[in-house]
């Protein structure tokens, strides 16, 4: 840090396993991730290319690389991991992953629906080369999944081999754990975390209400996601009291 401040809460350092800030790139070119990098590498823990960008974006690979110099981990969004699976391409998938050399993995079913049990299999499968994100919730805002079931489904897909689960709230943060105003559904969420340790939770939340959400209710080491990358730092400030709305959450701890 660049001077001295006291009551400043601890913070998991890096490598992290919990604290983490999952960041979305959905289209930086190589010039802004090295920009991107220059001032966030140090808050950044993993790096979402989102959804279909890796098909389209020019520079993949010098992309991949830039990342993982840095030392953060890069997985191809779960929709991605979706096209594939759609279009019976599950073994291209595999390859490509090997071919970039990938060693983190998104499963989700957020647009399409995959028997669970089939799910599990792929989580499975795949935790055999590379660490595995599952993703739990609908990118339909019409599909509500109880609470009951969210918690079976990750537990399933932790006990099937993923190291973290992810809750979907998409980019615009307003389905899965969140009401289409982006409102945290807050029964649905204590209600995980009754059963599931919030340390194998990254919660995607996009809107700076839902990060200060999180960082109240569960403090400044929990798991954020689809994080904008010009959002980084101030998320960081905000995570140890040094915004206006966690101001008072760490001091005199
Ligand atoms: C970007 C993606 O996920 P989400 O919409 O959950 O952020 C994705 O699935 O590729
Ligand atoms: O696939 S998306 O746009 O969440």
């Amino acid at each position: 840090m660049n001077f001295n401040l006291t009551q400043i809460p601890d913070r998991t350092k890096k490598p992290r396993n919990h604290g983490l800030t999952m960041v979305m790139d959905k289209g930086l070119s190589l010039e802004e991730a090295k920009n991107f990098l220059s001032v966030a590498s140090p808050h950044v823990d993993i790096l979402k290319l989102g959804f279909g960008t890796s098909f389209v974006t020019p520079n993949l690979r010098q992309k991949i690389e830039l990342y993982q110099s840095a030392n953060i981990p890069v997985y191809f969004g779960g929709t991605l991991f979706e096209a594939f699976l759609i279009r019976n391409q599950f073994d291209d998938f595999v390859n490509v992953i090997k071919d970039y050399g990938i060693k983190h993995i998104e499963v989700s079913d957020g647009s399409i629906t995959i028997p669970h049990a089939e799910k599990c299999g792929y989580i499975e499968k795949l935790a055999k080369i590379a660490t595995v994100l599952s993703e739990v919730g609908s990118k339909d805002a019409e599909h509500i999944i109880p609470p009951y079931k969210w918690i079976e489904l990750m537990n399933a897909e932790l006990g099937a081999g993923a190291t973290y689960v992810i809750a979907e709230a998409r980019e615009s943060g307003n389905v899965g754990i969140y009401r289409g105003t982006g409102e945290v559904r807050e029964g649905l969420v204590q209600e995980i975390l009754t059963k599931i340790p919030s340390e194998k939770i990254i919660w995607e939340a996009p809107q700076k209400a839902q990060q200060l959400y999180f960082l109240e209710l569960i403090g400044c080491n929990v798991n954020l996601g689809n994080l904008a990358p010009h959002e980084v730092i101030s998320l960081e400030a905000m995570r140890i009291g040094l915004r206006g709305d966690t101001f008072h959450l760490f001091l005199n701890q």
